[in-house]
């Protein structure tokens, strides 16, 4: 039997839209055997159907054929921790599963960079896909398909408010206009770079700046009541840098030390349906043969 242990992610860091992206710890697992027909047994987070057509099957038989073989039939379990729909990367990791296992069982022939290329295409964007497969904080691109790995400094958590309700990720992309003003474009290139370099030297105090946006977050916090409110929170309370998680809804502010004043200042915005994960960064795609 092999297994694959795959993080939550947080894409975009607020400017870096479609190109950054951070694990958190908090890992998905799932499990592969061969069997006589594919199956699958969900468990965890929302509500996934225990059916064959499923984005890990998905992934599965893509990976096979990247690998030019016919996907053998598998019985797949998983179990994920990861809130569906709500900005966390729960589709991103989900791909990058089926995809792993499947490498496992062609004894690491496509290697993470097969699976990173696999589940990108599947997924359309690599802001997810990169920091699932290699962790830590990671800028990606999809054509040509690359990752960078940013520097992560030690003692870094984020406190993420996860609402009840969830936002599809194409939901939100549909939100976004064909096209923005030269302004804004400028206005995120320079912010999205300053998280890489602000990294780079462990200049904590320009992340707050760098994860300023104006390319999506305006436009989907018209679809998320109450988290621009929460972002200023956030920030008031001492957050280092707060965003939109991944296409929301979900808000995310990065602190190091004392986070309590954050997770005070954005628990409303979780509300009773919804909850308040405070994470540190996570590692990438990590498998074991049992
Ligand atoms: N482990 C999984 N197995 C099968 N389908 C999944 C799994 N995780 C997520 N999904 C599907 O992906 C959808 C969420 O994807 P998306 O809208 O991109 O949001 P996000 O990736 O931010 O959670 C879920 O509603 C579900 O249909
Ligand atoms: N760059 C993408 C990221 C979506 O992340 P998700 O975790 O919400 O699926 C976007 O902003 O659409």
């Amino acid at each position: 039997m092999e297994r694959v242990y795959v993080p939550a992610t947080l894409a975009n860091l607020g400017s870096g839209f479609d190109a950054l992206g951070v694990a958190l710890a908090l890992y998905l697992e799932a499990e592969a055997e061969p069997a006589e027909s594919d199956r699958f047994h969900y468990s965890g987070e929302g509500y996934v159907p225990d059916t064959p057509d499923n984005l890990v099957h998905e992934a599965f038989r893509a990976a096979f054929a990247r690998a030019g073989e016919a996907a053998p039939p598998v019985e797949i379990r998983l179990f994920n921790p990861i809130p569906l729909a709500r900005g966390l990367g729960s589709s991103a990791a989900a791909r990058v599963a089926g995809a792993a296992l499947a490498d496992r069982l062609l004894d690491g022939r496509l290697g993470r960079e097969g699976v990173f290329a696999v589940a990108t295409e599947l997924e359309g964007h690599p802001d997810n896909v990169a920091p699932a497969v290699f962790g830590g904080f990671q800028l990606a691109l999809a054509q040509p398909l690359t990752h960078v790995p940013l520097a992560q400094p030690d003692g870094l958590r984020f406190v993420v408010a996860v609402p009840g309700q969830p936002l599809a990720t194409a939901q939100a992309r549909a939100a976004l206009p064909a096209q923005v003003p030269h302004a804004d474009a400028r206005y995120n290139l320079a912010r999205a770079a300053l998280w890489a370099a602000a990294l780079a030297q462990g200049r904590l105090e320009l992340l707050a700046e760098a994860a300023r946006d104006r390319l999506h977050q305006p436009y989907r916090l018209e679809l998320m009541p109450g988290a621009a409110e929460a972002l200023e929170a956030a920030r008031a309370a001492g957050a280092l840098a707060a965003f939109v998680a991944g296409a929301g809804p979900s808000v995310a502010a990065l602190t190091d030390a004392a986070a309590s004043e954050v997770v005070r200042a954005l628990a409303d915005y979780a509300g009773p349906e919804g909850r308040l994960l405070t994470l540190s960064i996570g590692g990438g795609l990590t498998w074991k043969a049992t």
